[in-house]
């Protein structure tokens, strides 16, 4: 049996780094995927590689990515060994955009969606918290945050408006293999 990829997404500040950190720390088999990102290094939240536009672009030549998209005025990227690791039969947790989720769908034989939810006031406090973009990039993040998900994918909603631990607590229950 494959692994499954498990694609955390949600609106920008809604806590799927956060998440991802819980699950990986109770879970430590599963993979927890580092991204390229077209982003400045050493931000705050996430670990993740940090290129340039034109390193990005060769990346994607090389075929270095399984998946990757635009969102946000950056680039994305998943490396291309996951499906290695999902073929082995390792469960991989990644941070992906909604609007990827067909092309993964393509990708990823098992595809479980973890959708993370929060009501648009946590949502704005979160982010103006972490510090990480500005004020501007900020409210053009919560103008996304209604994107809807694709139809006929296999999705487990969560609401992170409360406690963090209790949010990691529901998605590793939802998570047990014998459920999806
Ligand atoms: N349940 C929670 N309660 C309080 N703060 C949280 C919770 N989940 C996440 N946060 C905080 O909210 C901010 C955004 O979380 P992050 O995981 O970066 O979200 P995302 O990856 O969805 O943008 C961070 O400062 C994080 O510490
Ligand atoms: O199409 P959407 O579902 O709106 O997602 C767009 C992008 O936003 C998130 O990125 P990033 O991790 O940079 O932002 P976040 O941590 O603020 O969510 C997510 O991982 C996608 O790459």
């Amino acid at each position: 049996m494959p692994g499954r990829l498990i694609a955390v997404v949600g609106p920008s500040g809604v806590g799927k780094d956060s998440v991802m950190s819980g699950l990986v720390a109770a879970q430590p088999s599963m993979r927890l995927v580092r991204r390229t990102i077209t982003r400045a290094p050493d931000l705050e939240g996430e670990d993740y590689e940090a290129v340039t536009p034109d390193a990005f672009v060769a990346a994607v030549r090389d075929g270095a990515f399984c998946l990757h998209w635009d969102a946000h005025g950056l680039r994305y990227g998943i490396p291309a060994d996951v499906p290695d690791d999902l073929r082995s039969g390792r469960d991989c947790l990644a941070n992906l955009s909604r609007g990827a989720l067909l092309q993964a769908q393509a990708v990823f034989p098992r595809l479980i969606v973890l959708n993370i939810t929060a009501s648009p006031t946590v949502l704005a406090h979160r982010l103006t918290g972490r510090g990480r973009e500005t004020d501007a990039e900020i409210s053009a993040r919560l103008a996304q945050a209604g994107k809807p998900l694709p139809e006929g994918l296999d999705v487990v909603t969560l609401a992170n408006d409360g406690a963090l631990g209790e949010t990691v607590a529901q998605a590793l229950d939802a998570l047990q293999p014998a459920r999806v």
